[in-house]
């Protein structure tokens, strides 16, 4: 399958972002979102060593994030949070990560030249590509076999009945959908539980917020979202002082100048968010977690200073559901559990694709009293 630009890609981003962007199409994957969770809080309990730990915090975080988007955009569960799971998942997570990882080398040297050459490089990137497709045609073609039948609010049967796209559009654009939406949002709640692990006044306070709006025996819903802002605070603050994705690139399609440089048209330009959000010129105190900065100084912050989605045309499409799914994560984790910090050491962070940390996450995770509320939520959504 080849990559398409100009008019074709407009065309299938105009397509799915008439669906992704949109809080009214979105919202309602709350219920989706929220039967994931119910899985998964007590798989994490279950996983937990003696002292609230968690080996490989990361791996368990993306079989979460697979787990939500692959229901959210198929109506087909994995099994990921079961202790029997579909291979085929796991592949495709290692998939992603080898992908990405043989990028690097693909894109400082010359693409060109590695496949002309056959590296091991190209053939390993090329392989993971291929099992990144293989798993979401078998993903796509099922549901959509399924669709005079099954569930119908699932994304795929979304978009595709605007019949805009035709299949082998469809295949390019879940590819990517599946891709941008599993390390991603692992990657924004590890570091959000870092933060909190090492400010236990702001965990306390978001809890608090949390059970104004959401009652203990109650799973929290997009509408109530709307009544959390220290919640959207917290994420916000977490993404700006350690960004998911720490840059981005474009092509000028003209010369520009930018800063008073003329940079000739052709030229791709890094546009690098971590610069920016770590620049106390913008952010006062830029290296410290203070989500109270976006409730009181929100009007005074320059909008363009903290883009952690990106901007402008090709700003990421998933941004709502990414929203919506930190957001509803994080109740159910704080509302369930203390984030406990293992050490105070700082934790250095590396860039692979992701900004990711340089070793295991040192936070701990204690449950506050039962997990009763699954069931209750279970009950409320299965009848
Ligand atoms: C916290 C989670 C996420 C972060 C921080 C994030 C961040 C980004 C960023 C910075 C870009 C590049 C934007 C630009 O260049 O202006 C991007 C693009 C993209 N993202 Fe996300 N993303 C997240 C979650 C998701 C999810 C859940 C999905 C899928 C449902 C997704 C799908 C995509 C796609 C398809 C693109 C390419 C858009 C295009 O070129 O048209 N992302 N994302």
């Amino acid at each position: 399958m080849k990559s398409c630009d100009g008019q074709e890609w407009f065309q299938m981003r105009r397509a799915t972002q008439n669906k992704l962007m949109k809080p009214k199409e979105i919202f309602p994957m709350d219920l989706r979102i929220n039967e994931v969770m119910a899985d998964f809080i007590p798989y994490i309990d279950n996983i937990c060593d003696e002292n609230g730990c968690i080996a490989d915090l990361y791996s368990e975080l993306n079989k979460l994030s697979y787990e939500t988007i692959c229901y959210v955009l198929y109506n087909e569960r994995y099994g990921l949070l079961q202790q029997t799971c579909k291979e085929e998942a796991l592949l495709f997570i290692k998939s992603v990560k080898e992908m990405m990882y043989y990028l690097g080398p693909l894109i400082v040297s010359s693409a060109e030249l590695h496949k002309k050459f056959n590296t091991k490089q190209w053939q390993n990137h090329t392989k993971a590509w291929d099992n990144i497709f293989l798993t979401v045609k078998r993903c796509i073609d099922k549901s959509l076999a399924q669709n005079s039948v099954g569930k119908r609010d699932h994304l795929l049967h979304v978009i595709n009945s605007d019949n805009l796209l035709t299949r082998k559009q469809l295949y390019g654009i879940f590819a990517e959908l599946q891709i941008g939406g599993v390390e991603t949002t692992a990657n924004s709640l590890m570091w959000i539980m870092l933060h909190l692990s090492r400010n236990k006044d702001v965990q306390q306070k978001l809890l608090e917020e949390i059970q104004s709006t959401c009652p203990s025996y109650q799973a929290p819903t997009a509408s109530m979202l709307q009544s959390l802002p220290y919640l959207k605070s917290c994420i916000k603050e977490s993404m700006r002082l350690t960004p998911t994705v720490p840059f981005t690139s474009r092509t000028l399609e003209e010369d520009t100048n930018i800063g008073g440089y003329l940079i000739p048209q052709g030229t791709i330009a890094m546009i690098n968010f971590h610069a920016m959000t770590w620049n106390d010129e913008f952010f006062p105190h830029a290296q410290e977690y203070k989500p109270e900065r976006w409730m009181k100084d929100k009007h005074t912050i320059n909008p363009f200073a903290h883009t952690p989605f990106g901007i402008g045309k090709r700003m990421c499409i998933g941004r709502r559901l990414a929203e919506l799914q930190l957001q509803l994560t994080l109740c159910w984790l704080v509302k369930n559990f203390h984030i406990n910090a293992i050490d105070e050491e700082p934790v250095k962070a590396i860039v692979s694709g992701l900004m990711i940390p340089a070793r295991e996450l040192p936070v701990s995770l204690k449950r506050r009293s039962n997990l009763s509320f699954r069931d209750r939520f279970l009950e409320n959504y299965t009848q």
